[in-house]
């Protein structure tokens, strides 16, 4: 038998992305046929400090691509936010001889990665989540998908909207970050979009918007809601009450999170994952990996954290052309 190359563990972190168990594959895969031992554990940095991890195989990550969730469980660990807790984790790597952690996950798992580090354990990041709310890149495992199924949410509440003559209110998620409701918001054609990046509190306007939208013969309106203004049964009832107008708000929770990843993220997670261990062969230390004008890439973890994006103003202005904020300037 060959000698091992060296161990890595591969973890999920904070919330679930579809596309994430196509990473997981990718970076088992590549690992053995590159010469590595890779293990993978359960349950997100939990997993580290309950020492519950197994050695992958090839067969061990068959027929997961085509999964939402993750095979390997995740978890958004208290123990590891402590200090104690991260050495503990580092100690528990140097123990088991982990040279390298691959954590796929959010912002959240990436400042526990980054913090990880400082212990003397290599981390290599994938961007696993919905919200695409990193900086350093274009992309994120799981954004793709769950737009689509928003997408396709919104068209169905459209249909019983427009039949009722109804103003609806439909929340997606994305913590503080507005992508999958400018995205919702274009896709679906919506009348209004509320993120927190752009939204400005002034209701008033919006309901004036709404009164001048129903009186030049639109019949109904959808009205795509952030997570992070929230608050969307309120918004409802406040619509309601100031236009006259039924209104209806439905909050699209974790359906969003679950179900079959796109093409898309099937592609890019796999991507990533081989790229992974292409750093690992090349020496790299403490690399988060993303996609950048089209092309995967990876980038220093602490550089990484500098880096700042936001909202694409001409994606915004042109959101509120197609809706019918335009008519009433
Ligand atoms: N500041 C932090 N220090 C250490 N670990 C953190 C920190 N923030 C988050 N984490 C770890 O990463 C996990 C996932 O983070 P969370 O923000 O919930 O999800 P995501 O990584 O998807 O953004 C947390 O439960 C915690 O274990
Ligand atoms: O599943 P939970 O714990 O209720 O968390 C909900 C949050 O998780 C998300 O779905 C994904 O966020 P993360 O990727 O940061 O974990 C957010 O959009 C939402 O705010
Ligand atoms: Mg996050």
């Amino acid at each position: 038998m060959s000698e091992t190359k060296g161990k890595i563990a591969v973890l999920t972190s904070g919330g679930d992305a579809p596309g994430m168990n196509a990473a997981i594959r990718a970076v088992v895969r590549t690992g053995i046929s590159k010469g590595y031992e890779v293990y993978g554990v359960r349950r997100g940095y939990n997993g580290i400090l309950n020492r519950e991890m197994d050695l992958l195989t090839f067969h061990d990550v068959s027929e997961k691509l085509q999964h939402g969730g993750t095979f390997l469980f995740t978890a958004r660990s208290a123990e590891f936010r402590e200090e104690e807790g991260k050495k503990k984790a580092a100690a528990i790597c140097k123990e088991l001889g982990i040279e390298t952690l691959i954590v796929i996950g959010g912002d959240g798992s990436f400042t526990g990665a980054k913090n990880l580090s400082k212990y003397g354990v290599n981390v290599i990041g994938l961007p696993g989540t919905i919200d695409l709310d990193i900086a350093y890149t274009d992309y994120t495992i799981g954004f793709d998908t769950a737009v689509n199924t928003a997408m396709e949410a919104i068209d169905r509440l459209r249909e019983t909207s427009n039949s009722h003559e109804r103003c609806s209110v439909v929340e997606v998620m994305g913590r503080s970050a507005g992508y999958i409701a400018l995205w919702c918001g274009i896709a679906n054609g919506a009348e209004q979009i509320l993120i927190p990046e752009k939204f400005d509190n002034n209701y008033d306007k919006l309901i004036e918007e709404i009164k001048n939208n129903r009186a030049s013969g639109m019949t109904h309106q959808i009205i795509v809601n952030a997570e992070g203004i929230g608050h969307s049964y309120g918004l409802a009832k406040k619509i309601e009450e100031a236009t006259g107008i039924e209104t209806r708000a439905t909050i699209l929770g974790h359906l969003q999170r679950g179900g079959s990843p796109t093409a898309r993220d099937r592609v890019y997670a796999s991507v990533m994952g081989a790229y992974a261990i292409d750093c690992i062969e090349k020496g790299k230390k403490n690399r988060l990996i993303g996609y950048k004008e089209g092309h995967v890439y990876d980038v220093d973890i602490e550089e990484a954290f500098q880096m700042t994006k936001s909202i694409d103003d001409y994606e915004y202005e042109v959101a509120g052309i197609l809706g019918t904020r335009c008519e009433y300037k």
